[in-house]
């Protein structure tokens, strides 16, 4: 779309309905453009007080009542798209919701939203800026409580605000060295100016580098830890992972090898969002389906923040699964002896193997313990200082601005106009986080994790 046609499609009034798929008890009708009062005139007969919760018949231009219900009007720019927009809260059914819609769409000028277009609007007019916008996605889509949280807080301005302190610090720093770069050929200026900017600059990136140590909790928080498990072939695997989501999700024989793709369960252990993932039983094997999905439980179990090693009769993992707890992307491991319920005396005393947990998926012993540990597990793998950096391209554009900053302060020995380009490359990453500067490309892949109506 050229940026001409752009302009015309701002220009339209939008509508869509906001709330949930009807019939429901309330349906919200979400209205915002230019056209807003003129809509209000012609479906109430008059424009509401604004931000005044108002009782009227909404009527088509016939003059038939469809239904009364709650008006909301917002006056530009104090609304949430920074544009006039007004709500309409109706009864929830289909043929309530549905003449309602026809009604709009018929009023010159509106048109039916496009997903995310009242959020692309208050971001357009300054009303969010990107990591807000981010987060009204990841509260419309959290499932747990950590999720719900993480995404408020970035909401109010969580990394933003902290991002805006880091742009003027650089902002500050470039211009007390374009100042030293006009100054140049006096030979009565202070160099004193210039050594405290480095100083600052490298404890920016002091700064940058904590946030950045915080790891990847905050994208885990939000896109959910990973447990994976393995172990031999019919030692019990899916049988947990049926017994853990409460329902039958993967197929259960006493056929060694019936798991080949990886599938995956979500849980809310504690309020944090878990995937929970079956894998293909681990044996040598020359058939080349079974293969695929042993080399895929592999990978998945290289990622996985957790993985469960299910073991019937005690089998050990194979020495390249987890290697030790400090290799780069493996995680803990523990051993869980499966088929409790089938123990022997003596095979329960047995001190043979090490084992974590007894578990009986068919009785369900042990399963309480089990998702307790895991439980406390996930807990213990977030600190108690909240994470600000919620998605991968927050820690990219962090990275970028932290590389561009360390190696101004380093390069001493360079011109100081290349010094200060580079911490304007830092100011323009830390930019595209919070969306300041052109960021087209980013806008098209956020927005498009948006429904209608938001
Ligand atoms: N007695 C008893 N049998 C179990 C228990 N858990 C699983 N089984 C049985 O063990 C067999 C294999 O179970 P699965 O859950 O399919 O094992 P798996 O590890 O997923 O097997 P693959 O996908 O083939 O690798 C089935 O016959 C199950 O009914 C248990 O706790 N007690
Ligand atoms: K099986
Ligand atoms: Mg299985």
């Amino acid at each position: 779309m050229s940026a001409r046609a752009g302009m015309e499609r701002d220009r339209d009034t939008i509508f869509a309905l906001a709330s949930g798929r009807p019939p429901a008890g309330l349906a919200v009708v979400r209205i915002s453009g230019p056209r807003t009062r003129l809509v209000l005139e012609t479906t109430l007969g008059a424009v509401p007080p604004a931000r005044r919760a108002a009782y009227r018949a909404i009527r088509a231009p016939g003059g038939e009542t469809i239904d009364r219900g709650v008006v909301l009007f917002f006056e530009g720019p104090a609304s949430y798209t920074g544009e006039d927009s007004a709500e309409l809260h109706l009864h929830g059914g289909r043929a309530v919701v549905a003449a309602t819609l026809a009604i709009l769409g018929d009023l010159p000028g509106l048109r039916p939203a496009t997903a995310g277009e009242f959020t692309r609007r208050a971001f357009d007019n300054g009303r969010l800026d990107l990591t807000a916008v981010e987060a009204v996605a990841d509260l419309v889509a959290a499932e747990t409580d950590a999720q719900r949280r993480q995404a408020l807080r970035q909401l109010d301005g969580g990394l933003a605000e902290v991002a805006g302190d880091w742009r003027r610090r650089l902002l500050h720093a470039r211009a007390l060295i374009e100042a030293e770069l006009d100054f140049a050929d006096e030979d009565d200026v202070p160099d004193s100016a210039a050594a405290a900017v480095w100083a600052d600059m490298a404890q920016l990136s002091a700064d940058l580098g904590k946030v950045l140590a915080g790891g990847r909790v905050g994208e885990r928080i939000r896109d959910g830890f990973e447990i994976a498990i393995l172990g031999p072939p019919n030692a019990g695997k899916s049988s947990l992972l049926n017994a853990l989501a409460g329902r039958d999700v993967a197929i259960v024989t006493d056929v060694p090898g019936t798991t080949r793709d990886l599938l995956e369960v979500h849980l809310d252990l504690g309020g944090f969002a878990v995937t929970l993932v079956d894998t293909a039983g681990l044996r040598e094997t020359t058939e080349t389906v079974e293969a695929e999905g042993i080399r895929r439980a592999k990978a998945r179990a290289a990622d996985a923040d957790l993985v469960l090693w299910l073991a019937d009769a005690g089998q050990p993992p194979p020495a390249d699964l987890h290697g030790s707890e400090t290799d780069a992307g493996s995680g803990p491991l523990w051993i869980i002896g499966t088929k409790r319920d089938l123990d022997s005396d003596s095979k329960r005393d047995s001190p043979a193997a090490r084992l974590d947990h007894r578990i009986s998926a068919q009785t369900g012993a042990g399963l309480d313990s089990l998702v307790a540990a895991l439980t406390a597990h996930v807990a213990g793998l977030v600190p108690a200082e909240p994470a600000l950096v919620t998605r991968a391209r927050h820690r990219l554009c962090l990275q970028a601005a932290k590389t561009a900053i360390d190696a101004a302060v380093a390069n001493g020995a360079a011109p100081l106009e290349v010094r200060a380009e580079g911490l304007r490359q830092a100011g323009e990453a830390l930019g595209e986080l919070i969306g300041r500067i052109d960021v087209e490309d980013v806008l098209g892949a956020i927005f498009s994790e948006f429904c209608v109506g938001k």
